[in-house]
């Protein structure tokens, strides 16, 4: 079995070449070692490898959910590529649902002993024309507004600096409160159809947690299926404050203003101008207005490790 590291450097703000260093020193493994240059860059890297792979290759992605995603779009339905992850972001949304190395000792044993592989579901959904995967989650609205408004601001830098990171997107999602303009959404699935006057955000997911540990989707698995679009609607922004406060436990969802939704497929419609959308926080631009973005999951679509290793 192979070994690929794609390191990026730059998660959770200098985070990742923290944690590559304390790693290097620990692997006792022959392995191959790609840095990200620029966004997009873990994809391209890992679509090249994922090509040319003729045996078992393992990629470990040193980095957080943007760059998780970046690679695991280039190497989706791949027979070859099995998946790990030595989490360095900000949120590390995936390492609370999925397996991860914590040390270099776990990776050493991995690859001496062919450690087993598991299948997960892929999200897939048409945001600004663009197919696009996710992981984790893709957002349409607040959550999209307010990873535009995070990334590269200068309070995230601060905070992760004196190492309160995951307040950084508390502080983003306050001031958003009072910014963002809430929009109208019809949601297409199961033979039915629900239409929000004032929605605030609709998310995907394919599994429970986004935003930095919110357990937004408590009944999402990731080799279940099924998708779940979770919708805010109707709601004051002190209320939602509120209600955001409530999401790490999970209890958000006995709120009349939040509609949890599962199946197979959704269709979803906005009927508004400017509406963000994000896929596994990575920002992913503008939807387009009145025009059916289709929502599903591809089951089984990428090998990760299986643990306990
Ligand atoms: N050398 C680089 N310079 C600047 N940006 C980079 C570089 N390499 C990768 N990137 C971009 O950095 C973005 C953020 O990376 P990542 O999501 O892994 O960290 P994070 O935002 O701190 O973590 P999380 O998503 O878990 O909160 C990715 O979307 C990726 O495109």
């Amino acid at each position: 079995m192979k070994l690929l590291f794609i390191v990026n450097e730059m998660a959770g703000n200098g985070k990742g070449k923290k944690v590559w260093h304390r790693l290097q020193r620990e692997l006792q493994v022959a392995y191959e070692l790609v840095y990200t240059q620029y966004i997009g860059h873990g994809q391209e890297i890992a679509q090249r490898w994922g090509q040319e792979a003729k045996e078992k290759l393992l990629i470990v992605v040193v980095g957080g959910d943007g760059t998780i995603h970046e690679v695991v779009s280039g190497v989706i339905h791949n027979p070859y590529v099995v998946i790990g992850v030595v989490p360095a972001g900000s949120g590390n949304d995936f390492a609370r649902t999925f397996p991860t190395f914590q040390q270099a000792s776990q990776i050493n044993t991995y690859i001496e002993r062919e450690r087993l592989s598991t299948f997960i579901d892929i999200g897939t959904v048409n945001l600004a024309e663009q197919p696009q995967i996710f992981v984790n989650n893709a957002g349409i609205g607040f959550d999209a507004f307010v990873t535009k408004n995070i990334n590269g601001s200068r309070l995230k830098g601060y905070l992760n600096k004196v190492g309160l990171g995951k307040l950084s997107y508390a502080a983003a999602v306050i001031n958003a409160l009072f910014h963002f303009k809430s929009f109208p959404v019809t949601i297409y699935g199961n033979n039915e159809r629900w239409t929000f006057q004032r929605t605030w955000l609709v998310t995907m997911c394919n599994q429970p947690y986004f935003g930095g540990g919110m357990n937004i989707s408590p009944i999402s698995k990731p080799t279940d299926g099924q998708v779940e679009i979770a919708i805010v609607h109707d709601i004051s922004p002190w209320k939602l404050l509120f209600v955001f406060a409530t999401v790490f436990f999970g209890w958000h969802t006995k709120f009349k203003e939040f509609t949890l939704l599962q199946g197979a497929h959704f269709d979803i419609v906005v009927h508004a101008k400017h509406i963000d959308s994000h896929v596994d926080g990575n920002y992913a631009g503008i939807v387009e207005q009145e025009t059916a973005m289709p929502c599903a999951i591809q089951e089984q679509a990428l090998q990760i490790i299986k643990m306990p290793l």
